[in-house]
């Protein structure tokens, strides 16, 4: 199992909260390198989870190029989709593989600034990186945050942010490897085979080519920026794959590299 000094920035997919067995495998894989001296910040979705809430309210979903359209009105379920049962059923599934959690969203121990990404979108926020403090204290302790994708203005006003542009911000934040974890076992070409490495210009190719669409779009994006920042290979993989767990554990190379 690979140690080494800096952060591992998890992000799962929502769709992973609905698989019982998927999270209890990653909350193992990520109990053995915390007790490895690894530390792990984890930052979670829940798309689906939104996708339903607002359907049981009688709302609409309306995403654009991957990104959810967040009217006000959306935003009290959203951020109860996000911020509390995600985030408290990811928790739960921490706690009960002896992982000690502290359960967080981009709003606590000002963390990062966020402002209204695009007017288009109503609520939807972008984040960059502010103050570590808090989620250092955290880590130091052994313990691993598990956060959610809702931030706030400085005026109070509660946002909505793409999980995987959260884990960005918090990946630059600390320094850390990200490794972006999907229900997919990386970015598929058109034929559905996996794709073990991909550059700036391969990535802008099949986004033209219309391959590469919707979330998966958003991520690898998200991938390539932080890649660029740490001047390291940024991971896609899949929660769903026992064996990609552990060569990931063990600090192997697994899914798709986003290279710099
Ligand atoms: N080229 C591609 N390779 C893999 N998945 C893709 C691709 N293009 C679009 N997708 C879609 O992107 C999804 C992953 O993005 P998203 O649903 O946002 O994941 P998550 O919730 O895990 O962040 C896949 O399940 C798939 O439907
Ligand atoms: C602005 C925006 O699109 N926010 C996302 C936040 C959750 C998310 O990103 O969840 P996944 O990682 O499961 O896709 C949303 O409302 O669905």
């Amino acid at each position: 199992m690979s140690t080494n000094n800096s952060v591992l920035v998890l992000k799962v997919g929502g769709a992973l909260l609905q698989c019982e067995m998927g999270m209890a495998r990653l909350m193992d894989t990520a109990a053995a390198m915390l007790a490895n001296g690894q530390q792990v910040l984890m930052v979670h979705g829940g798309g689906c989870l939104v996708d339903e809430q607002l359907a049981a309210n009688g709302m609409e979903t309306v995403k654009l190029e991957g990104l959810r359209v967040t009217p006000p009105e959306q935003m009290p379920i959203i951020a109860g989709a996000l911020a509390g049962t995600s985030n408290k059923i990811l928790q739960g599934a921490a706690t009960k593989a002896g992982i000690v959690s502290v359960g967080m969203s981009l709003a606590d121990g000002n963390t990062v600034s966020a402002k209204i990404k695009d007017e288009r979108l109503g609520l939807v926020g972008e984040v960059t990186p502010n103050d570590g403090t808090y989620l250092k204290f955290i880590l130091a302790q052994g313990w691993m945050p598990i956060c959610s994708s809702i931030a706030m203005m400085d005026e109070g006003q509660m946002l909505n942010v793409n999980a995987d542009q959260a884990a960005t911000a918090l990946a630059k934040l600390v320094g850390g490897k990200l490794v972006l974890l999907s229900d997919v076992s990386g970015v598929l070409d058109g034929k559905g085979q996996l794709i073990h490495s991909l550059n700036g210009k391969q990535i802008a190719d099949l986004v033209k080519q219309g391959v590469i669409e919707k979330g998966m779009k958003v991520k690898v994006e998200a991938a390539l920026e932080v890649a660029q920042w740490m001047g390291q290979a940024v991971q896609v993989a899949s929660w769903r794959d026992a064996s990609q767990l552990i060569a990931l554990a063990k600090g192997e190379a697994v899914g798709t590299q986003i290279q710099p």
